[in-house]
């Protein structure tokens, strides 16, 4: 049971509504075994022919049926209300939770898992509560009564059932042995299989053009293989205990046990006729009540997983809460040694990282691969908070200031830039959505992109495509700087946005940057030192310092890593003029 501790715990909220549906189950389950004990008083005074007593346990027979019934339906009614009690409850805590954690975590984690711990986690646990918690008490709560009834009748029947239930419940209890583990097995096997599936449809484009899918299919195909290994491992090694156990928790078996032996007594004289059928009833009864435990016991452990996944999204860390401060004094930006490492990470990712960016000056900030650069970036919206030291904007730590303030200020273009299924002219909008089509006209010639856009047959109305796939990288960063254009913030980050261009498309993206940057506070990380060359001030990064920080001339006299970076690109240019000439 320590697995359902979760459970019990991600329900716990409706918990009252739950255990008086679990009161009401067994209410009703009481009343089905009172039922049969009449029952087998009813043959036996139907075998007597005592009329007075055949109406008179006939009578009590309807009324238990009847309020069996309701106690039951009743019971169904409470727990379906818990359920939805508990969906509303728990999509309200995730979604308000969600409102409050790093984006970094959010982008980071994928809006595909979070759908699903949203919709498909929520609506299992729905499921359980609703249907399963009634069954639940009933296969604990009847055999438990059925056994002390049986024992008042006859102690020996009582012992026959109970050990035809230990058996049982033994080859059972084998037969589920290592099944935490194979479960494991089973859903990663299951897991590699969907990875498998996805990776051989949707890189079926570009795999084709290298190996005919040939390799993906091996992939898929032996992932489906592991699968049917573990399948046919855990059947060789627990079929035989399963089949016992679903041949011996089976009523008719029971039913023969009973029978011999029971007419045996009876013809021996140390079993009355009454007790004959009762123990046939309930014996049979008892059984066919746990009939449903290998079922439940998969819907319990599968909404174990799904509470546990819950929980563990609920115990992400958000954000520290946001502080009430409104304006900014000015945009400066000053990182006051900053040091900043990823959740799970060991290794900073900035380490005492301190520079100023003045009001309407840029600053363009390079280095190698996996330097920091884009941490810088990331962090300044808050997709994670800073370990140590701060961040200010103006005056004022960006941790005090209201959220929508930082997000007034600033505007952000990144490499990966998120088009939505919407119309172009939306697409642009998105932040300025009260904007005229006349303003994202005039944002869009200013990126350079009008043209390209009135070609369109729907010129600004054209649909696009699931994440841009219709577009160039190149005219989806330009839609993104219309997008920064429109919404005009005084402070604007730039990351990598110049890395997919082509030639054609760089000296559009060159015309656009002009536009975009004019008068604002810009801090631009680039590789391509002809884009930073101008830049007021050039911070080089290297392993999460800070290396050189200057303008082009100063950081070119250094003998340090730009001026190694600017031979280079000089000697690069020299070259390609030469094989030009
Ligand atoms: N989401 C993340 N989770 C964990 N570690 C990360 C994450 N993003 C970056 N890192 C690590 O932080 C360090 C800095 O990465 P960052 O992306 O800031 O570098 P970068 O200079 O922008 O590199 P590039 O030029 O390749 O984009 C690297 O060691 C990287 O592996």
């Amino acid at each position: 049971m320590a697995t359902d501790n979760v459970l019990w715990r991600i329900v716990r909220p409706v918990k009252k509504k739950l255990n008086f549906a679990m009161v009401l189950s067994v209410g009703s389950t009481l009343l089905t075994i009172a039922n049969l004990i009449i029952l087998s008083y009813l043959i036996n005074a139907l075998y007597t022919g005592d009329t007075t007593q055949i109406l008179y346990l006939f009578g009590m027979m309807i009324l238990c049926v009847v309020i069996s019934y309701v106690l039951r339906l009743k019971s169904f009614d409470v727990s379906h209300y818990a359920a939805f009690d508990l969906e509303a409850i728990l999509r309200k805590n995730i979604s308000s939770h969600l409102a409050k954690l790093p984006l970094g975590f959010l982008t980071e984690t994928g809006s595909g898992a979070l759908t699903k711990i949203l919709n498909e986690d929520v609506r299992l646990l729905h499921g359980f509560v609703a249907d399963s918690t009634p069954l639940f008490v009933r296969t604990y709560a009847f055999p438990v009564v059925t056994l002390v009834a049986l024992f008042w009748f006859d102690y020996r029947v009582a012992l026959v059932c109970l050990a035809i239930l230990i058996v049982g419940l033994g080859f059972l209890a084998l037969a589920m042995k290592n099944k935490t583990e194979v479960t494991h097995q089973f859903n990663k096997a299951k897991e590699d299989i969907n990875v498998a599936v996805i990776e051989y449809v949707q890189a079926m484009p570009v795999v084709r053009v290298f190996d005919g899918g040939e390799k993906s299919f091996v992939r898929y195909e032996s992932a489906l293989q592991r699968y049917l290994s573990i399948i046919t491992l855990w059947f060789k090694e627990n079929g035989l205990n399963a089949k016992l156990s679903m041949f011996i928790l089976n009523p008719l078996p029971t039913f023969i046990i009973l029978l011999v032996l029971g007419t045996y007594w009876f013809q021996e004289g140390s079993l009355s006729f009454v007790s004959f059928v009762a123990s046939l009833l309930l014996g049979t009864g008892m059984i066919e009540s746990i009939l449903p435990y290998r079922s439940l016991t998969n819907v319990i452990s599968r909404a174990a997983i799904s509470s546990k996944r819950i929980e563990e999204l609920l115990a992400v860390e958000p954000l520290a809460s946001s502080g009430e401060q409104t304006s900014v004094s000015d945009t400066t930006i000053s990182f006051e040694s900053v040091s900043f490492t990823y959740p799970g990470r060991e290794d900073k990712a900035l380490d005492n990282i301190s520079f100023t960016v003045k009001p309407g000056t840029f600053t363009a900030i390079t280095g190698a691969s996996g330097a920091g650069k884009s941490t810088v970036a990331r962090l300044l919206p808050r997709f994670w908070d800073v370990n140590q030291g701060q961040i200010k904007l103006g005056d004022t730590d960006i941790r005090n200031l209201k959220p929508e303030v930082l997000l007034d200020t600033i505007s952000f273009v990144f490499q990966d830039n998120f088009i939505f299924s919407d119309t172009i002219a939306n697409n642009i909008r998105m932040g300025a959505e009260e904007a005229s089509i006349e303003e994202v006209m005039e944002a869009a010639k200013a990126a350079q992109i009008h043209d390209f856009i009135m070609q369109l047959p729907d010129g600004y109305e054209t649909l696009v495509k699931e994440r841009g796939n219709n577009f160039s990288g190149g005219q989806k960063q330009r839609l993104a700087i219309a997008r920064a254009i429109l919404r005009n913030k005084p402070v604007l980050i730039l990351d990598e946005v110049t890395s997919f261009s082509d030639t054609e498309n760089e000296l559009l993206l060159m015309c656009a940057f002009r536009n975009l940057m004019k008068d604002k506070t810009v801090i631009m990380i680039a590789h391509r030192l002809e884009t930073i060359k101008n830049a007021d001030q050039i911070i080089v990064m290297d392993k999460g310092r800070i290396s050189e920080i200057g303008n082009h001339d100063q950081l070119a006299a250094n003998n340090g890593i730009y001026h190694a970076m600017w031979q280079s690109y000089t000697q690069a240019r020299n070259w390609h003029i030469k094989s030009d000439k």
